[in-house]
């Protein structure tokens, strides 16, 4: 037998399996799917094993060196599903089938020196680095050109040479735990112990009552029978009680108690919504449905509903939602209707939290899996649902390889499984809204909120008048006067800052001077608490400069809105207003997202403050106005979506006021009041401002009347980044067909980063059946020099960031 085999290394030429042998001992063991240790060249790697053959055509196979799963990892649905996006986003297929499993399995080999000989016939610099051990990591010489050369010549002299080991990161937490031996379970106790040995009678009558012949941790029998440890050692070595390692789950829910959430009647408008949802599971369908209900109309109900049927069926459910939305609030509402059913993958859990969730799945413990876009592969065989919420959620999408999009592979799945698939959002993407109307998904719509309480009036002030009138504060008259009142009425207000395209940056009064990152093109963010500027791009930072570099003036000071700067200015203001701040730097800690929302919930807070977080997902029935600081920062970034993108979280801001039976209001403040994307959120008029927008599109030949792509060239150096952009530029005109249009090779916006230049190519198409082809062919071109680090080329389906 032999097995094709995806092996660990993203590149050079090997998008395709390698053959090796299956040795005797494991041919029984070894499917497709399971993670395998396999020799290649001088070292070992980790691989997948892709398929199962009875022959093959290399001679001289080499077998497979060891096998890392007793089950397969990757289903062959998985298996299948990997093959697809490798095409679709142009990667390697050993890049999708890692994003599919958890970090903590994603082994890597490791370089590593191993001495042959003794440590005293090694230069002296060389004793030192091994200190008497027999193996140092590769990582861990010094790379400079007198160790290399010492180190090149040992290993010329073979006194050490060069091994790779591969590690599994995988550590599954276990607990002792004893069961009944066969001899127990068929006998009368008192065939088997003295009945004068009581507690160890009671021991084994306790086994005999509880365990139901499975193993039970050892220190539950010590603490329910209040026996000692020495008993449970008697009856082991006695051969009546077995040992056992009993897989333990890190439960990073483990001490908190979920309140069975209630379970309300539908309303008549979430009645007619579900109708069609159930006839889909019911028929075995896959229906794609594009469900538009307004913040607060109960969608997550909708969710709940369906999941239980699908439940009642035997059937699994996944859930998507955003990484900042995965609140313990949002959790909370899952676990507290379907309990121990559910697991939660959330990129806040340790690695291996992350793993024991991920295996509560792969075991089929649980049937419902919660979590941001990577849980989208969670591996379930029997899928019954797969919702997405907040479907026009950006972060869906991954910026890195495999450049996927979690809607896709949902939707790719649900055909698969013949599944309904949700799509649920108060804002749909114009583009799933297009596909809504033109049938390709079912829409459904809520129109209302819950307790048919109205949409919050919205008031707009324009920043520019403010100015005029004297008043240079972050905070107009208006906006002021009202959290006054909420204080006084203690009720309580969110106020959001935009994180993107608003930071602070420095820069010197006196000539203009503004601190640069020296390796990329792009501003320095000044960060308060450890009074230091980084570049968030590459992670460079220096301290603060007291004095302006340039020309030595002390006027160096930071510029720009910060979440910071806007508490200090809200406790001068209003200083017996309690306040908390939520964004990077508050929220870092691990748990501390929770705290900060647990105690706004209760009340111990007037005013949130807070960047993208506080955007979506908070149901407070306490607060009464949502304040937004700066509405047009978003407008003005180099992105054909910056005014849906506006829209949207007006929209999800606006929405988190007036929840419950208290009503709302908000204040947005703008220098753009007649903007549409402003007055149609103002309106709370979703189709008109997509209509408009539809418009929009249709001239500058953007999505939906358009697909895009996006090819980025990176180098060092700049010649060479333009050459080799010219080249696929003109490679691309002359392979697709006239209609479609490739623009550029143009500067990237960010036109370096990390020290290597940046060109793209923007290619804009309507029907173009061989691009993902051709797109491949390129990518395979490259990748010699992209192996060796010095082109950078990567390619973007459907990009959502243009940077
Ligand atoms: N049928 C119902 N009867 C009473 N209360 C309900 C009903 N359905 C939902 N709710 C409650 O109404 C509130 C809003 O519902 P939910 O959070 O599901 O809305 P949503 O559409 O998901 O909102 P958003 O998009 O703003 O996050 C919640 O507190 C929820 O518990
Ligand atoms: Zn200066
Ligand atoms: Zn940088």
């Amino acid at each position: 037998m032999y097995a094709r085999v995806i092996v660990d290394v993203a590149a050079g030429q090997i998008n395709k399996p390698f053959d090796y042998a299956i040795p005797d001992e494991l041919s029984h063991l070894i499917r497709p799917g399971m993670r395998v240790i396999v020799p290649f060249g001088p070292r070992k790697i980790q691989g997948f094993v892709w398929k199962v053959a009875e022959s093959t055509d290399v001679p001289n196979v080499k077998p497979i060196a060891d096998v890392l799963d007793p089950h397969p990892v990757l289903t062959s649905e998985l298996l299948e599903l990997g093959e697809w996006l490798a095409k679709e986003t142009v990667c390697f297929l050993i890049t999708a089938f890692q994003s599919m499993i958890p970090a903590a399995i994603r082994a890597k080999s490791k370089k590593i020196l191993q001495l042959n000989s003794e440590n005293d016939q090694l230069p002296p610099v060389l004793q030192v680095l091994f200190q008497g051990k027999h193996k140092v990591e590769w990582d861990k010489v010094p790379k400079e050109k007198g160790t290399l050369s010492l180190v090149k010549q040992a290993l010329e002299k073979n006194i050490m040479e060069v091994v790779y080991e591969v590690k599994d990161k995988t550590r599954k937490k276990t607990i002792p735990a004893v069961k009944l031996s066969r001899e127990v379970r068929d006998q009368s106790l008192l065939d088997v112990l003295d009945s004068r040995a009581k507690k160890q009678y009671a021991v084994l009558d306790y086994m005999r009552n509880h365990s139901d012949g499975k193993s039970v941790p050892i220190q539950r029998v010590m603490e329910d029978l209040a026996v000692t440890r020495q008993v449970i050692r008697t009856l082991i070595q006695k051969n009546l009680l077995i040992e056992e390692e009993l897989e333990s789950y890190r439960d990073p829910y483990e001490n908190r108690e979920f309140h069975t959430f209630p379970r309300p009647a539908l309303t008549e408008g979430q009645t007619n919504v579900l109708e069609p949802i159930v006839q889909s599971l019911e028929k075995k369908e896959h229906v794609p449905f594009l469900l538009r209900g307004v913040t607060g109309s109960g969608k997550t109900e909708i969710y709940l509903r369906a999941i239980e049927r699908v439940i009642k069926t035997g059937k699994e459910a996944i859930v998507l939602v955003p990484e900042i939305s995965l609140t313990p609030q949002m959790v909370e509402r899952f676990k507290g209707r379907f309990g121990s059913k559910v697991a939660v993958l959330h990129s806040a859990l340790s690695s291996g939290e992350k793993y024991d969730e991920w295996r509560k799945i792969h075991r089929k413990e649980v049937q419902v899996a919660v979590g941001a876009r990577s849980a989208v592969f969670a591996p379930f065989e029997n899928l019954g649902l797969l919702i997405i919420d907040e479907e026009h959620e950006g972060s869906y999408k991954q910026e890195d390889h495999p450049r996927y999009h979690a809607r896709q592979v949902a939707l790719w799945r649900g055909k698969y499984h013949g599944c309904p698939v949700i799509m649920g959002s108060a804002t749909p993407s114009l583009e799933s809204y297009a596909r809504a109307k033109r049938g390709v998904y079912r829409l459904l719509e809520l129109p209302e909120r819950v307790n048919n309480t109205a949409l919050p009036p919205v008031h707009i002030t324009d920043m520019r008048t403010e100015l005029k009138k004297g008043n240079r504060s972050v905070f107009s008259e208006i906006l002021l006067e009202k959290l006054k009142d909420r204080l006084q009425k203690n009720e309580q207000s969110v106020l959001f800052l935009n994180r993107r395209g608003y930071s602070t940056f420095i820069m010197c009064r006196d000539c203009g001077y503004t601190a640069e990152c020296p390796h990329c093109e792009i501003t320095l963010t000044y960060h308060h608490n450890d009074r230091k500027i980084k570049c968030h791009y590459c992670g460079y930072e220096e301290i603060l400069p007291s004095l302006c570099p340039e020309c030595h003036s002390d006027q160096i000071r930071f510029f720009g809105t910060g979440t910071q700067k806007v508490e200090q200015e809200l406790t001068k203001l209003l200083p017996e207003a309690r306040v908390i701040r939520m964004d990077v730097d508050t929220t870092s800690r691990k748990g501390s997202h929770e705290k900060l929302l647990t105690s706004f919930g209760r009340g111990e807070a007037d005013i949130l403050l807070g960047t993208q977080m506080i955007a979506k997902g908070l149901d407070f029935p306490k607060i009464t106005l949502a304040g937004i600081l700066a509405a047009d920062t978003m407008l003005h970034l180099p992105d054909f979506r910056a005014s849906e993108r506006t829209f949207q979280l007006l929209t999800q801001v606006s929405g988190r006021a007036g929840r419950d039976k208290l009503a709302g209001e908000v204040v947005i403040q703008t220098y753009t009041p007649d903007h549409y994307s402003i007055q149609y959120a103002k309106h709370h008029d979703y189709e008109a401002f997509m209509l408009e927008e539809m418009g929009q599109r249709k001239q500058g030949g953007y999505p939906p009347y358009y697909y895009l792509a996006l090819v980025t060239i990176a180098h060092e150096d700049v010649v060479q980044v333009m050459k080799t952009a010219e080249k696929i530029a003109s490679y691309l005109k002359n392979s697709l067909s006239p209609e479609t249009k490739v623009l550029g090779p143009t500067v990237s916006p960010i036109a370096r980063i990390k020290d290597r230049y940046r060109y793209q190519c923007m290619i804009k198409y309507r029907n173009e059946p061989n691009l993902t082809d051709i797109l491949n062919q390129i990518a395979a071109r490259y990748q010699k020099e992209m192996a060796a680090d010095k082109f950078f080329i990567s390619i973007d389906m459907n990009p959502q960031m243009f940077m």
